[in-house]
């Protein structure tokens, strides 16, 4: 099974940006414990991380080639993107949402997601441990048996 990891703006600078809401660890370290926890379930992962809504969109269009599904935060575009919304409908791969912070607990324009209208589960305020059950999930629900 091959996911796609994908990370929105500013996710690159985690460990730096607002540690008390998106904690201590950066980026690198996150890319790092995916690709260790991928290795022990015996499943491969891309990852993938742009500050761009459109190289967002083509990474995603591209999925449909190798990808088996897809888990992102797509940060600040969560609030804001159509079109992001729309590359995922236009795959159609199974798709779940991650948000280190809960979104739903902090200003109101970080209440709706755009994306939450195409993911079949989005899991908040689990800080990076979120991106792990993410894989949890899909892996449980569509690995081949
Ligand atoms: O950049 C982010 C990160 C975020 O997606 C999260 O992971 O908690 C929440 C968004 O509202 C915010 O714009």
């Amino acid at each position: 099974m091959h996911i796609l990891i994908l990370n929105g703006p500013n996710i690159n600078l985690l460990g730096l940006r607002e540690p008390d809401i998106y904690g201590s660890e950066t980026y690198e370290d996150l890319v790092h414990q995916l690709r260790e926890y991928a290795e022990s379930l015996d499943i491969s992962v891309s990852l993938y991380q742009s500050n761009h809504e459109g190289s967002l969109v083509d990474r995603i269009q591209a999925a449909r080639f190798d990808i088996d599904a897809i888990i992102i935060n797509p940060a600040a575009y969560s609030h804001t993107s159509i079109a992001i919304l729309d590359a995922l409908k236009a795959v159609h791969l199974p798709t779940v949402e991650v948000h280190i912070s809960n979104p739903k607990e902090r200003e109101t324009f970080r209440h709706y997601s755009y994306v939450s209208e195409y993911a079949e589960k989005v899991i908040m305020g689990q800080g990076v441990a979120g991106y792990c059950q993410a894989i949890d999930y899909l892996v449980n629900t569509y690995r081949k048996k």
